[in-house]
């Protein structure tokens, strides 16, 4: 008895020493100094925290549905969801303040550099309220960008509540707009908090309203935060057990998990995580998935702590990591269910499937860097299996990949991505969207790559479709007149306009082909940044669409083609005339550069030959042997021009893709 006491006396010293350390390491930290609250409740966490007990593994068995909440962070970029999930990770206990790196949940590279999320996250945090017991919370950190409001659902599908963040300067922007109905489809309860209290712009009152008239979201259910200062943050949590409800599911049922996300570890091979959603897993079950039919073996099962932790069991309700024996990511179908092998369950509704929308062709500027490239490639797509990638070959780029993304910013960051890794490459990019085209009538085509469409031969394209995005452009009313002109100039078609709080709220119909180059940087420039713009995938529209081919001297070349509307067809393909006369140098024949439309040329530049200086040996006057060498120099040039076709270097197209 005496020794039991002992060593309670210990630990509670051992806790106050804890306590009080924490307590000095916060009163130093100036950013955290607005919040004695929070300070106190972070030191609390530092020493009630099951992860404090030294190395003692984590017993999941003790949390039922009831004492789970799984939940998300949903917001308009840089509107502070990362840092405020760090703070509520820091709050738990579940990292440590000052953990060397800010955004604990932005691992990539990419991430960290651009501040923006590509790939959601998912960390698991014990809260302990007043009850005995701490409560299992999942928080999955989502991206906030369009682009990947695929991952944005496949996180909200694991969900019941979400966070919604919004500046308390800056107020509802158009992704907030976007994720706010995702969430909302989605049947989530939804927890408004206005962040960045702190900001000396800030207007609380005013993102209330905006809430309220937007959303219908009630003005007394709105949490303010700093995520910076700490202010308020402790009414997070709070808020989070009380008003999400705890996960549905049946304990007792048939194992059925949601995949949610997987990726390629180099010692322990894909990682796959999970959101148990009926039934338990255990490590050395069997499990087998139900798009692919393949069973594997559970080598190991655990929870995101934020670090991989084994725990040897998931429960329903709980989102953890399983190791099976998969090789590559792309056996691991996001969204596909997972069930002990040899039970029949019926399969959970799958998540908004991605959807390739923009394609772009990559092609070395030196053709032995291919394999190069197939390697850096490989390892990419190995961690974002939403990349598809297919071999291709151009008559003036030489062998290369295609591939195609979700969306622009997709696209950006793979191939910042790419460029990290294959810096010593030199490379081109082709950016294309996905059409469909009827063929006489008959053969419905899906187009990726322009090259692949007939010209001019015997088939006739007899009607075209191009996607189209729903666009939400919020921006000050003084902006709206080169707004709607611009995307006029885009042929958008205006669906929605009104105003809110000062602010011109529009939607838009338009082609993604037109907001592919440059639309969200011409956009920003004409509204001095203040536009936010967001868009969904929307519905294939008929539109007049033609190849337009460049030629050189009569020959078609491939890695040029592209599909525009037949409006825009003269003015592109003058520019790309123009363009590629620059870059192509004088060679000893005529280069004619054309670009048309079936057979029907809509630009055209010469490019006149070198003409050798034949004469220069020549001395004196006779003029009968000099006229002999022109004529020779006459005879050569044609034959030239008759058999040569144009030797361009690849360099030179590499050039003016880089430029355009
Ligand atoms: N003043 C102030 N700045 C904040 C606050 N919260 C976040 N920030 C800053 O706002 C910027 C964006 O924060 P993030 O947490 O990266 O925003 P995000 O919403 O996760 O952005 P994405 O990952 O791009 O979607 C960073 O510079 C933060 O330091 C806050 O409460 N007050």
């Amino acid at each position: 008895m005496g020794s039991l006491h002992r060593a309670s006396k210990t630990l509670k010293s051992l806790r106050h020493q804890l306590l009080l350390q924490a307590t000095q390491q916060f009163d130093s930290s100036s950013r955290l100094s607005g919040s004695s609250d929070y300070r106190l409740l972070l030191a609390r966490a530092l020493c009630s925290h099951p992860r404090q007990n030294a190395k003692e593994a984590v017993d999941l068995t003790q949390y039922p549905p009831e004492r789970i909440r799984n939940f998300s962070i949903i917001a308009h970029v840089d509107h502070g969801k990362s840092t405020l999930a760090d703070r509520l990770l820091e709050l738990t206990g579940t990292i440590k303040r000052g953990h060397g790196q800010p955004q604990y949940l932005d691992k990539l590279q990419v991430e960290r550099e651009r501040g923006i999320t590509v790939k959601a996250q998912t960390a698991t945090m014990f809260h302990n309220s007043n009850e005995p017991q701490p409560f299992l919370l999942n928080l999955i950190d989502t991206p906030g960008h369009v682009d990947f409001s695929y991952e944005v659902s496949r996180s909200l599908a694991a969900c019941q509540g979400a966070l919604l963040v919004v500046d308390a300067a800056q107020g509802v922007q158009a992704q907030t707009v976007a994720n706010f109905y995702l969430a909302f489809e989605s049947n989530l309860t939804i927890i408004p908090v206005i962040n960045k209290i702190d900001q000396p712009t800030a207007d609380p009152d005013r993102i209330k309203d905006q809430l309220k008239s937007m959303f219908d979201l009630e003005p007394s259910d709105c949490l303010l935060t700093s995520a910076k200062t700490g202010q308020g943050l402790e009414h997070v949590l709070p808020a989070v057990i009380e008003r999400i409800p705890p996960p549905p599911g049946e304990g007792s049922g048939l194992l059925r998990m949601l995949l949610l996300d997987s990726y390629y570890d180099e010692y322990k091979g894909v990682i796959c995580h999970v959101a148990v959603v009926d039934g338990m897993l255990r490590k050395g079950d069997k499990i087998s998935a139900a798009a692919t039919g393949q069973t594997y073996d559970v080598l190991d099962v655990g929870f995101m702590h934020p670090e991989l932790t084994q725990t040897g069991v998931l429960l329903t309700g709980q989102v953890g990591y399983v190791v099976t024996g998969m090789r590559s990511t792309k056996e691991a179908r996001i969204g596909d269910t997972l069930f002990h092998a040899k039970t029949i369950v019926k399969p959970l509704p799958g998540f908004k499937a991605a959807r390739h929308m923009v394609f772009s062709g990559l092609f070395p500027a030196d053709g032995s860097d291919f394999e190069a490239l197939n390697h850096a490639i490989e390892r990419l797509t190995c961690n974002d299996a939403s990349v598809s990638v297919t071999k291709e070959s151009s008559t003036a780029l030489g062998l290369g990949f295609r591939c195609g993304f979700l969306g622009l910013l997709h696209m950006d960051v793979f191939h910042q991505r790419l460029e990290q890794v294959t810096f010593h490459l030199s490379l081109s990019h082709l950016v294309a969207v996905l059409w469909y085209v009827l063929l006489d009538l008959l053969t419905m085509l899906e187009v990726q790559n322009p090259a692949a469409l007939p010209s001019n031969s015997k088939q006739r394209v007899t009607a075209s479709w191009e996607p189209t995005v729903l666009a939400t452009i919020i921006i000050p009313s003084e902006y709206v007149g080169p707004v709607i002109t611009l995307c006029s100039e885009r042929r958008g078609q205006q669906l929605e306009y009104s105003f809110i709080d000062r602010r011109a709220f529009m939607k838009y119909r338009l082609p993604l082909r037109e907001i592919v180059v440059d639309f969200y940087n011409e956009l920003k420039s004409i509204t001095s940044g203040y536009a936010s713009f967001d868009y969904e995938d929307s519905e294939y529209q008929q539109a007049d669409l033609v190849k337009l081919d460049i030629l050189l001297n009569g020959q078609a070349v491939d890695a040029m083609a592209t599909i525009v509307h037949s409006l825009k067809a003269q003015r592109m393909g003058r520019e790309l005339v123009d363009k590629l006369k620059k870059f192509i140098d004088r060679q000893m024949f005529e280069i004619i550069i054309q670009a048309a439309i079936g057979s029907k040329v809509v630009a055209r530049e010469t490019i006149s030959a070198m003409r050798k200086n034949v004469l220069a040996k020549c001395y004196g006057g006779d003029i009968t042997r000099k006229r002999k060498l022109l004529e020779k120099q006459k005879e050569g040039k044609k034959r030239m021009k008759r058999v040569g076709s144009v030797d361009i270097p690849q360099e030179a197209f590499h050039q003016l893709l880089k430029v355009s």
